[in-house]
């Protein structure tokens, strides 16, 4: 990424994260600026990752190359309001982080300027990210790089050739830590049902689920095989699968990212 410089409007998880996973990978944080309206935010990430911070996102706007607009989506409009000037006169690469915020909505407030749209996840905080990127047009094949540098200092990015692609995107990544978070819940309170203490059932809970992400992640054999794999015929693992499988399991996963993906629909407008 040469020596452009990066800013962050919003010094949230999400842009934390990956301010702190792009110093992680070597970018020097003399060339990350954030802004937020919280000092005491600011004062927590000037420390943690040695960035330079400001309370004025046109202080941080007005000397940046590429942009990451990382505020909550309901901000957007007046944050973006708010640099459309400054957009006007440096044109930098802007990244949108938001759930459901739209390159045309982005255009309509910031006026002309090559845009990226991202969709991450919240395991990004912790390094283990998957985002989807959507280029607008007139983004350069190195505004591109860029881009995936970013989001790639936190997980892994997936490129998509159609805006629409992101809804789908956020049913699935977006959102699909919650759906493995309701497993783990629900599997830590059946644990304790059966008589586990809690903190040895969540314990145990965690690591069955970090442990089968890893070995799905490590094994050419896909997931439908691992399960297989751990199924003896006539077991106790099929005897709990059949559970699954009689109350419409497979169905229910369907329908809840359908519906997922007809809200992000909805939020895009
Ligand atoms: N949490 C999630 O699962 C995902 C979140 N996102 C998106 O990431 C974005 C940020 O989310 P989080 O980091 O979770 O939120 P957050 O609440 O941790 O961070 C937002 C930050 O914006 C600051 N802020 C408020 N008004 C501001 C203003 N006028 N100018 C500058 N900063 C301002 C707040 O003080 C806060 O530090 C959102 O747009 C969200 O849609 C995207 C994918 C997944
Ligand atoms: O629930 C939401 O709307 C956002 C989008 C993906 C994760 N959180």
């Amino acid at each position: 990424m040469a020596q452009q410089s990066i800013g962050f409007i919003g010094a949230g998880n999400m842009a934390t994260s990956l301010a702190g996973g792009m110093v992680a990978k070597g970018i020097r944080p003399a060339r990350i600026w954030m802004s937020d309206p919280s000092r005491d935010r600011l004062e927590e990430v000037s420390q943690l990752h040695r960035v330079h911070v400001s309370t004025e996102n046109r202080d941080v706007a007005g000397r940046v190359d590429v942009l990451v607009l990382a505020v909550k989506p309901q901000m957007m409009q007046a944050v973006c309001e708010d640099l459309r000037d400054l957009i006007a006169d440096r044109q930098p690469l802007v990244i949108s982080i938001a759930a459901g915020v739209t390159v045309a909505n982005l255009r309509s407030w910031l006026g002309e300027t090559p845009i990226v749209r991202c969709m991450p996840n919240t395991p990004s905080l912790v390094q283990a990210g998957a985002t989807g990127l959507y280029a607008a047009e007139g983004v350069s094949d190195e505004q591109k790089a860029m881009a995936k540098e970013i989001l790639g200092s936190v997980g892994l990015t997936f490129w998509f050739a159609e805006e629409k692609e992101l809804d789908a995107v956020t049913a699935v990544s977006g959102s699909g830590p919650a759906y493995f978070f309701l497993l783990m819940e629900s599997l830590i309170e059946a644990a304790k049902a059966q008589g586990l203490d809690p903190a040895t059932a969540r314990q145990m809970v965690l690591q069955t689920a970090w442990g089968a992400a890893q070995l799905a992640i490590a094994s050419e054999a896909g997931p439908d095989v691992l399960r297989q794999q751990v199924t003896s015929p006539g077991g106790t693992t099929a005897a709990a699968l059949n559970v699954f499988e009689e109350a419409g399991f497979r169905e229910q996963v369907q329908a809840a990212v359908a519906a997922a993906r007809e809200r992000s629909e909805e939020l895009a407008g």
